[in-house]
């Protein structure tokens, strides 16, 4: 037998029925569910009145449209359309048999974080939800795609997914994180060198010491963002990190189950001599802490450097830069260590695991966020907010003068009421920096959290290992 990718295995694994033109129809395991592109597709069922193939299998949470604030429980503080999208699911689930987490229940969070905390992400699953970020879960060595709402409806009805294969990309991070390094720095690496369409075509597998040595959190956060590097879906081989994190949680299997498997994810690496069709090396120790300073997320660089100018870029590029810099309000030429900044977001599917709150806690014990700063941290999960409480970290957060919020997208995107007003500023953990993303004429710079609060300290971009 020729030698398999990771990839290769599980699509392998999946295949309900090839076309002659090599489409395939995917059987998916795991079926996640949001309020923003699923209303219509639910709609279509009942007009061809359909059920859910596997509700089992279908597991639904609200997390765009709601609110953040204690008070979100009074549906005034939610506008008309999201109260409709939200209500729409809330049905929905009830109507279709769906296992579902609403806004009252302490699991409730970002469907991306929610998954994998309940044990519905687990490795050499297909998992499919109408969100581009479902590329999270590939952090288990599952095949994670986001699809369209008219896939969506496909997959509720059928439990299949109609699938060309893409190709194989490798991208390899060797060595070993320096301090103040983390997995968003990684991620955000990737991009600043493949650029937003490098992935195009391509499944990526991470791999490398620097991505074995992160923990489940780190995977996913690199995962997370292989989307916005073009990529179809990211994954990381699983190994004792992964099966330490599956192990016990509400929806892995236990027993018997449990261990058959465990023989089978112990399967799931590449194989020696499996063909990639491009490869990207990057020293871990050459990756330094990264901040955004455009309107894309492959606008990529150390904290350490200066606003780029057009000049230096080639063919349609030079005035997509001038255009952003004009948006960004910045010169070239500046420091991205003296760009001021007025709010700060830590948070969203990127950066919302307690893992992310830890590293921005460290920084932040015993000191202040600057005066006049607006700074929220919202969890990934309720769950997440009840362990940073536990944990002390949220008292840190909350003395610092940070808003400690509920689970929800929040000011990762402008669809709920946290949002960046024109011409606001805000050092964000999230993964999409594009005009008016967090709310019309907001400027967005990408950052771990840990620098995100260091960020919130001095009030303006900041080199982290400055306050280490
Ligand atoms: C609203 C949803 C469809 C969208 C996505 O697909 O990713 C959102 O989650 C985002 O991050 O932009
Ligand atoms: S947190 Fe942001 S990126 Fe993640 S699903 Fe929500 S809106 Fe999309």
């Amino acid at each position: 037998m020729s030698p398999k990718t990771l990839y290769d295995k599980i699509w392998d694994a999946h295949i309900a029925d090839e076309a002659d033109d090599g489409t395939c129809l995917l059987y998916i395991d795991r079926h996640l569910v949001h309020e923003v592109t699923s209303p219509q597709a639910f709609e279509g069922l009942r007009l061809a009145g359909r059920k859910v193939r596997r509700p089992d299998q279908t597991i639904a949470v609200p997390d765009h449209n709601v609110p953040t604030t204690l008070d979100r429980a009074n549906a005034a503080t939610m506008t008309e359309d999201s109260r409709i999208q939200v209500e729409a699911l809330d049905k929905n689930a009830k109507d279709f048999g769906l296992h579902y987490y609403p806004v009252s229940d302490v699991r409730q969070g970002v469907v991306h974080i929610v998954g994998p905390e309940q044990g519905w992400t687990l490795p050499g699953m297909t998992v499919v939800c109408g969100d581009s970020h479902t590329a999270t879960h590939g952090a288990f060595g599952s095949l994670a795609h986001g699809i369209g709402t008219s896939e969506v409806e496909h997959v509720l009805a059928t439990q299949t997914l109609i699938q060309k294969k893409s190709k194989n990309m490798k991208v390899e991070i060797t060595g070993k994180l320096a301090p103040g390094v983390t997995a968003k720095d990684v991620t955000m690496a990737v991009i600043g060198q493949t650029g937003t369409a490098g992935g195009t075509g391509y499944v990526i597998e991470y791999c490398g010491e620097a991505i074995e040595s992160l923990s489940m959190e780190g995977r996913m956060t690199v995962c997370n963002m292989a989307i916005e590097g073009g990529a179809r879906a990211g994954l990381i081989a699983p190994d004792q990190t992964t099966f330490d994190y599956c192990m016990g949680r509400p929806h892995a299997p236990k027993g018997a189950e449990w261990e058959a498997a465990m023989a089978y994810w112990k399967t799931l690496f590449t194989d020696e001599g499996a063909h990639f069709d491009k490869v990207l090396t990057i020293k871990g120790e050459d990756i330094a802490p990264l901040v955004t300073w455009g309107t894309s997320p492959e606008d990529v660089l150390a904290i350490t450097d200066v606003v780029p100018s057009p000049d230096s870029f080639e063919g349609g590029k030079v005035g997509a830069v001038k255009r952003s810099i004009e948006y960004m309000g910045l010169t070239a030429g500046q420091k991205l260590s003296d760009i001021e900044i007025d709010t700060v977001f830590i948070g969203s599917c990127t950066n919302g695991r307690i893992e992310d709150f830890r590293a921005a806690a460290a920084i932040l014990k015993g000191k202040k966020i600057k005066e006049g700063m607006r700074a929220m941290v919202v969890p990934g999960s309720g769950l997440v907010r009840a362990q940073a409480e536990e944990e002390g970290i949220a008292q840190i957060f909350i003395d610092a003068g940070f808003e400690w919020r509920l689970a929800g997208c929040s000011m990762c995107l402008a669809m709920n009421p946290d949002q960046l007003k024109p011409g606001e500023r805000c050092a964000a953990t999230s993964n999409r920096n594009f005009e008016g993303r967090q709310g019309r004429g907001g400027r967005t710079h990408l950052m771990s959290p840990a620098m995100a609060a260091a960020a919130a300290i001095t009030g303006k971009l900041t080199d982290v290992r400055d306050l280490m």
